[in-house]
């Protein structure tokens, strides 16, 4: 059977490195001086959507607060940025997550594109503080989509710009969010995390140590496979 991937594209809060945990804790200080409390439950949903759209599902947990202008929101996104990347500027190469520079470099080798589908405005920086930017053939990044995650678009994004059929990419994901992006782009979906958010991946780990290339791709042959028999 000759049905080999011919990209992986990446999400980068959360499977690269641990700045989904970033973004929660600059979350959690704007939510408390606005005396609302986030928990990591909460957070989930938070994961893989854009700053503003973020924004908003916290500002609903209080009613009260549904009359902010639009400038005081500006102000409050502005503010968790100024926190996040607190955070963010202590980050080097030693914060990729385990496993992810191994794939990058399985990746490489085996001849398959690679690239980068984030929601971040920040990504570019981060993924340059983390020593990874020459590994990634093309980077989309929240500048240059409309619709972002679980809309398809990031991730057909990279895919068009790389001219590789959609069915020939694997993306990776730690949001519900973005795995039912990969899916909706007709891609291979794996997921790293919690089960329980994840269940639409059709490839599961629970943490990015478990990714292995060869498994990865033995499980996008063996689905491909069923599906090409279906039709
Ligand atoms: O605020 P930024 O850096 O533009 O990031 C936007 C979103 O980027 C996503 O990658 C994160 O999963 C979200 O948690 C985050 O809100
Ligand atoms: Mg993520």
């Amino acid at each position: 059977m000759s049905i080999y991937p011919k990209a992986f594209i990446y999400d980068l809060d959360g499977v690269i490195t641990d700045t989904a945990e970033f973004h929660f804790l600059a979350w959690q200080k704007i939510a408390q001086k606005l005396d609302i409390s986030i928990d990591r439950q909460f957070n989930e949903q938070l994961k893989g959507i854009g700053r503003m759209d973020s924004l908003e599902l916290i500002l609903k947990l209080d009613p009260s607060l549904s009359e902010l202008s639009n400038e005081e929101k500006e102000n409050l996104a502005n503010r968790k940025n100024e926190l996040y990347l607190e955070l963010v500027e202590t980050i080097d190469s030693s914060n990729v997550l385990p496993g992810i520079e191994e794939l990058l470099a399985a990746n490489k080798e085996q001849g398959l594109k690679i690239a980068l589908g984030s929601a971040s405005k920040n990504a570019l920086y981060v993924l340059d503080r983390l020593g990874l930017t020459h590994y990634f053939d093309y980077i989309v990044d929240a500048s240059q989509v409309s619709k972002g995650k679980p809309d398809p678009e990031t991730f057909t994004a990279a895919a068009d710009a790389l001219g590789i059929e959609y069915p020939a990419c694997i993306g990776i994901e730690d949001s519900a969010a973005g795995v039912a992006a990969i899916n909706a782009a007709n891609m291979f979906s794996v997921g790293v995390g919690d089960a329980a958010q994840l269940s639409d991946a059709d490839y599961l780990v629970e943490a990015t140590s478990q990714l292995d290339f060869e498994e990865i791709v033995e499980r996008y042959r063996h689905q491909t496979a069923l599906k090409e028999t279906d039709q």
